[in-house]
């Protein structure tokens, strides 16, 4: 297994630029399926996941082509097997989101369950429930979900979700494109990955509306055609990099990206004492060499601020001046961070779904261990500061996520390295 070395070398500084958003392109990818003719996405991450979503759409029999600029080319024309298996699906829960696409084209999905995994349960029952509302069977038996449409055909429905699921509201947007009438999405997720698969879905000739809102009704057709697809910037990457500036007191500009999606965040890395500049496509912190002032964080579904930035800023707390309460909402077991960044001498007590954070002087390089994507992003963040050397073991899970995370590091000034193990 790859670790990364580490050694704490004082403030970032430079410039990086934001990959594709791998939970854009994740779904993008799935909605291929929707498709009678080549789908082209540009701005793929080069990300584990990506590779690992190509091979499952593969094995169902879509042509894969290399394009220009390296696009890739998804054809669906010639689907052979509706099938996602456990050796696949266990790789990645976001296998999930090949459900809806399969029912609504072809009638019939054969899904693995994706299981718990280190950050919480994460069941998938508003998706089936979804999909039942629709009029598919389902039956789920030896670890399986199999589903098929009466007729070959989903309906239209009005679907209400308990909670907010991203996923969920992912699948089904998919699923009801291609169904029988009008379908309501109601309390759906606002995400803007959300908004960035319906943008897809339109340009296959879906008929979508409310998107971004939490109600998404879609008017289902008979068809959908091939299009050509950039996948928006990645907020979480780009947020890590601010936050790996603000916690070395340096400065750093991300290229490629957006600030109007991460509204949340950077209120917080203000209130922190980054100073924030936005240009058309740009975000630069400056910390103008001072230590960041504790923040206290609450997750919730966007806008408000994204779980997958909590663990960053639990690093960034443990070396602010005074004490910060991250609250966690969504996930169960999102705090497997914690424990390692206390072995590298941070001050943070765990109160059921609250991580208090009490910042200190300095944190000191040790061995640790990635459990989950953003607890591995939020390690490698705290040993840009730390005294010493950090070896974070495990990185299989960072490199489901982040592109290129030792070379951008280097561009800024960190030492990093990866030793193949
Ligand atoms: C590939 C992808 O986009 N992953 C993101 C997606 O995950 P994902 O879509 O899996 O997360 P959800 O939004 O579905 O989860 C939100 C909450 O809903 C619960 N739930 C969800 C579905 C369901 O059927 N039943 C149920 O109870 C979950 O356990 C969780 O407590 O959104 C999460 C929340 O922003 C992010 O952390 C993940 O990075
Ligand atoms: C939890 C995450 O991803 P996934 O849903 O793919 O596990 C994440 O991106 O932080």
């Amino acid at each position: 297994m790859d670790k990364l070395i580490i050694t704490g070398n004082g403030p970032l500084d430079g410039e990086v630029w934001a990959s594709g958003a791998k939970n854009s392109a994740l779904p993008i990818l799935c909605s291929s399926l929707l498709a009678q003719g080549p789908v082209t996405l540009g701005n793929l991450p080069h990300l584990q996941d990506i590779t690992t979503s190509l091979e499952l759409l593969g094995r169902m029999g879509v042509d894969l082509v290399m394009g220009d600029k390296m696009a890739i080319q998804l054809d669906a024309s010639e689907v052979t097997e509706c099938h996602a298996p456990y050796d696949l699906v266990k790789k990645m829960r976001a296998s999930i989101l090949v459900l809806g696409p399969l029912l609504a084209r072809f009638g019939k999905a054969d899904v693995s369950l994706p299981g718990g995994c280190a950050i919480g349960s994460r069941p998938v029952d508003l998706h089936i429930r979804g999909l039942q509302a629709m009029g598919a069977n389902i039956n789920v038996e030896n670890g399986y979900i199999r589903a098929t449409a009466p007729g070959g055909r989903l309906k239209g429905a009005t679907i209400f979700f308990d909670v907010v699921t991203v996923t969920g509201t992912e699948n089904l947007l998919m699923a009801a494109t291609l169904a029988e009438g009008t379908t309501v999405l109601e309390n759906a997720a606002k995400e803007p990955e959300i908004v960035d698969l319906a943008e897809c879905l339109i340009k296959m000739g879906a008929r979508i509306r409310g998107q971004g809102t939490d109600t998404i009704t879609v008017e289902g057709v008979e068809r959908l055609h091939g299009c050509y697809h950039d996948i928006m910037p990645d907020r979480i990457e780009t947020g890590t990099f601010l936050v790996a500036a603000a916690l070395t007191r340096g400065r750093v500009r991300v290229r490629r990206t957006r600030a109007d999606i991460l509204e949340a965040v950077l209120a917080k890395l203000e209130e922190a004492g980054g100073h924030i500049t936005v240009g058309e496509d740009w975000i630069e912190l400056d910390m103008k060499g001072q230590r960041p002032k504790a923040v206290n964080v609450r997750t919730a579904p966007y806008p408000a601020f994204p779980t997958d930035m909590q663990a960053q800023f639990v690093a960034m707390n443990a070396v602010a001046e005074g004490t910060g309460r991250v609250v966690e909402t969504i996930f169960e077991n999102r705090f497997m961070h914690v424990q390692e960044l206390n072995r590298m001498g941070a001050k943070i007590a765990l109160e059921g779904n609250t991580a208090v954070v009490t910042g200190v002087d300095q944190l000191s390089g040790a061995p640790v261990m990635a459990t989950d994507l953003r607890a591995s992003a939020s390690l490698v963040v705290a040993a840009m500061i730390a005294n010493g050397e950090t070896m974070v073991d495990r990185i299989y899970h960072i490199d489901r996520g982040y592109e290129c995370i030792e070379e951008k590091l280097q561009l800024l000034g960190g030492k990093i390295r990866r030793v193949p193990g």
